[in-house]
Order: C-alpha cells, then sequence, then structure tokens
C-alpha cells in the first residue's frame, strides 16, 4: 500500500531498525527496489532527487513528479509492503511545490547550506504548507562534503547539537536529517570511515525525532570488482562499512539514504551482460543482470538494517 512516509518512520524510530530509501530514476531501479523489499517482506522508500524528476519529465518537473507518482502508486497498491515517495533533497521551491502537488508521501527541504535562521525560516515555510496537504517533511542540518545538488560543500561541516534541539523544536518536521560525517557518491573518506556517534546519540536523546542518515552506501566491493572486470575504474571507492552503518541505526538512524550502492550494482550488471552476449538487443534482456544485482544489493541493505518483516 502507498503510505505517508512518517508512518514508516516513527515505527522504526520507535523500534531502532533502519530503513532504506532507494533513489530512483527510472522504472528498472524501482521494480528491482520493490522485488527485493517485498521478497523481505520489509517497508520501502523510495526517493527521488530534483534531477531525477528533471530527467523524468524531459525538463517538465511537474510531469516528472507525476510520472513518479502514478508508477510507484500503480506497483504500491497491488503490494502487502508500505511503500512511500520522498523528493530528497527539495531545494527548488517550485519543485517541492509539483511533488506536494503530484501526491508524493514526503518532501526534504535542504536549506543546510544556508545559515542557521534562514534554513530555520525557510524550513518552517516548507513545513506549514506540506503538512497543510498531509505530506511529511525532512530537513538538514550540516553539510556533507562534495556536490550536492550542484551545492558545492568543501568540507563536512558536523551537525551543532544545540541548533539541533532549536530546529528540531521549531520547525514542526517530521525526520530530521543531522550530518555526522558522511559524504554523498563513492568517494567518501580518504582514510578510516569515521563518523561522530557522540554527536548522533545526543541528537536523538534531544529532538526524540526518527533521523535520517544522508551519503549511507557502503560501496559494496564485491559489484565494484564485478564492474572492473569488465572495464569500469572505480579505483578508491570506499562508502559506509555495514558495522558502522549498524552502529548508527543503534544510536538512532532511521532512514538510510542509498543510491550509489544501487547505482554500482546496476552498471556492474549491465558490463557484465553486455560482455558476455553480443548478440541481444532486447531491453527486457540486457537489464535483466543489472536489476537482479540492484535487487539483491536492497535485499543484503534490509538484512543490515533490520527492516525486514516490520510491516
Ligand atoms: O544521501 C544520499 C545517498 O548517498 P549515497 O548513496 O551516495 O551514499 N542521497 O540523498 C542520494 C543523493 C542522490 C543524488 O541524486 P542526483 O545525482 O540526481 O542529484
Ligand atoms: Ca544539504
Ligand atoms: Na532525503
Ligand atoms: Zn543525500
Amino acid at each position: 500500500s502507498y503510505v505517508n512516509t512518517r508512518e514508516i518512520l516513527d515505527k522504526a524510530s520507535k523500534e531502532y531498525y533502519g530503513v532504506a530509501a532507494f533513489n530512483i530514476n527510472n522504472l528498472e531501479f524501482l521494480q528491482a527496489i520493490l522485488a527485493g523489499a517485498a521478497e523481505k517482506k520489509s517497508p520501502a522508500i523510495i526517493e527521488t532527487s530534483e534531477g531525477a524528476i528533471k530527467y523524468a519529465g524531459m525538463g517538465d518537473y511537474f510531469k516528472g513528479a507525476r510520472i513518479f507518482v502514478n508508477m510507484v502508486k500503480e506497483f504500491a497498491n497491488d503490494l502487502d509492503i508500505p511503500v512511500a515517495l520522498h523528493l530528497d533533497h527539495g531545494k527548488d521551491f517550485n519543485i517541492i511545490m509539483a511533488c506536494i502537488k503530484a501526491g508524493y508521501s514526503s518532501v526534504m527541504i535542504d536549506a543546510s547550506h544556508y545559515d542557521f535562521e534562514d534554513n530555520l525560516r525557510i524550513t518552517k515555510d516548507v513545513a506549514r504548507i506540506a503538512h497543510a496537504a498531509g505530506v511529511s517533511v525532512e530537513a538538514e542540518l550540516g553539510q556533507l562534503a562534495g556536490i550536492e545538488d550542484n551545492v558545492e560543500a568543501a568540507e563536512n561541516v558536523l551537525v551543532n547539537v544545540d541548533q539541533a534541539e532549536k530546529f528540531c523544536a521549531e520547525s514542526e518536521i517530521d525526520f530530521f536529517a543531522p550530518a555526522i560525517g558522511t559524504s554523498h557518491g563513492a568517494f567518501k573518506f580518504k582514510g578510516e570511515a569515521k563518523l561522530d556517534y557522540d554527536r548522533l546519540k545526543k541528537v536523538k536523546e534531544i529532538t526524540g525525532k526518527p533521523l535520517v542518515l544522508h551519503g549511507a552506501s557502503s560501496v559494496v566491493q564485491e559489484y565494484v570488482k564485478i564492474a572492473e572486470e569488465h572495464g569500469a575504474d572505480f579505483g578508491g571507492s570506499k562508502g559506509v562499512p555495514s558495522d558502522v552503518l549498524k552502529e548508527t541505526v543503534k544510536f538512532g538512524i532511521n532512514k538510510v539514504n542509498t543510491d550509489t550502492d544501487l547505482r554500482i550494482a546496476y552498471i556492474a550488471g549491465l558490463r557484465e551482460y553486455l560482455d558476455n552476449d553480443s548478440k541481444q538487443f532486447d531491453p527486457r534482456k540486457y537489464y535483466k543482470v543489472a536489476m537482479d544485482y540492484t535487487k539483491q544489493v536492497v535485499m543484503d541493505r534490509i538484512d543490515i538494517l533490520g527492516s525486514a518483516g516490520k510491516i
């Protein structure tokens, strides 16, 4: 069934398990994610960036938002697991409104590159409108290093715990993303993967909210190797190890944003297939291994985060 994201996350927060939020840009990733979640009897959060919405709508983001809502609802209505659709890293007010109007379960207003007061003001405005339309809201404090929707953050800016208290109390958001040392993409750490567990524990204690980990992909080396055997160059790739991920869930992370892991599994399967079958040109065949690997990563992630059977 198609549900509101906070329904999934309030339960996860109470029971201290994680639910992966998987990014999609097309039909094939959606099919692979829902197949994996259904097999694990796990709730599923599907999320799309502003870039994905523009991509699907060929530049028309109202159309893109409607395409994703209709695709997800079509599948969700026939599944026994709860499925939500979330706007990831909403920055453009028009796109946030388009998603609310199209029927997204939740939206992220990411104003974390503004100063605290502006972030709080913008977040309060979006939360008021979204809640009036029955849509739940995610917002962020701190910054992940690297490019984030064309916002360049040179360094990681970790969440300030006192600011988090005021932010969550005054903004009325439903779930909160504290930056604790991760970054987006496949090259997250130069050295050891260290996250600020102490800050995370304090934010959980003070806010009592469902919490979101951005940049949470593990960059599974099994699929990196397959991709590299078939021509990819992902040298130096490093993600959040699964034992570190489990620690963050233990300390209160509930929504675990996962995009890169699916991208790597998919390209590994596609490269492998194309190298092994020179005669094939049916997309229902040559995407198959890519979708199988992606489904496998979805199921492995669900096992790591503990959301199997939580429906
Ligand atoms: O936090 C995460 C997941 O990060 P990770 O999977 O890279 O670790 N996300 O929010 C996913 C970011 C998706 C970026 O999409 P565009 O390329 O379309 O802008
Ligand atoms: Ca941000
Ligand atoms: Na998000
Ligand atoms: Zn993110």
